[in-house]
């Protein structure tokens, strides 16, 4: 099974082209190489509510995605929004792939107690938050990815709940 996978950045910095967005090429790579997904979407959009809603809807109901991941905006500053955006969108939560992630990455730093990212399910896509720092999406990213095949399996009904 080939799995569809989006990337949404959400940044100021990125969105503004001050930086150069490696947090999302690493997801790419990791995708790719490890679970043989497919990136069908890559946008960048700044720390805005509306627009990361917008954006995850149209990943979700137009691009159908089997798999949204988003790096940036889960920490403790004003205007990480991420979070919100992503509740907001959900039908139901699915929290084991946010405390999975945030219990291996706290055994590598205790800072990681500050990402507020959450996971959860639309229609038949689901949506994992990943921080923004690149170090930060390849740990988190490799904390769950070994079930995510199988997730996605159930999720999407492509595939038996036995693989
Ligand atoms: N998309 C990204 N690509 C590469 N590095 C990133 C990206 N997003 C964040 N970082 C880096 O991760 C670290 C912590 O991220 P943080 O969320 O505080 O970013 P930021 O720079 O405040 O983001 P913003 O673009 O929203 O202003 C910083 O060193 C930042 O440069
Ligand atoms: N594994 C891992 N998780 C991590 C980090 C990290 O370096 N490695 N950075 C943390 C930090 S410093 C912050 S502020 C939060 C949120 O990051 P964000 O605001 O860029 O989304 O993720 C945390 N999670």
């Amino acid at each position: 099974m080939r799995w569809k996978v989006a990337i949404l950045t959400a940044s100021d910095r990125g969105f503004r082209g001050e930086r150069e967005d490696t947090s999302a090429q690493v997801i790419r790579e990791l995708i790719e190489e490890e679970m043989s997904g497919e990136i069908i979407e890559y946008r960048v959009v700044p720390d805005e509510k509306d627009e990361i809603m917008a954006a995850l809807i149209e990943m979700t109901d137009y691009f159908k995605a089997d798999l949204i991941l988003t790096t940036g905006g889960t920490g403790l500053a004003v205007r990480d929004v991420t979070p919100e955006a992503t509740l907001d969108v959900i039908d139901r939560q699915a929290p084991g792939f946010a405390e999975a992630m945030r219990m291996y990455s706290m055994s590598k730093a205790p800072r990681a107690m500050l990402s507020r990212a959450v996971s959860g399910i639309r229609g038949r896509t689901l949506i994992i938050n990943l921080p923004g720092s690149p170090k930060g999406v390849s740990e988190n990213l490799s904390a769950i990815m070994d079930q995510l095949p199988h997730a996605l399996g159930i999720l999407t009904g492509r595939e038996g709940d036995h693989g």
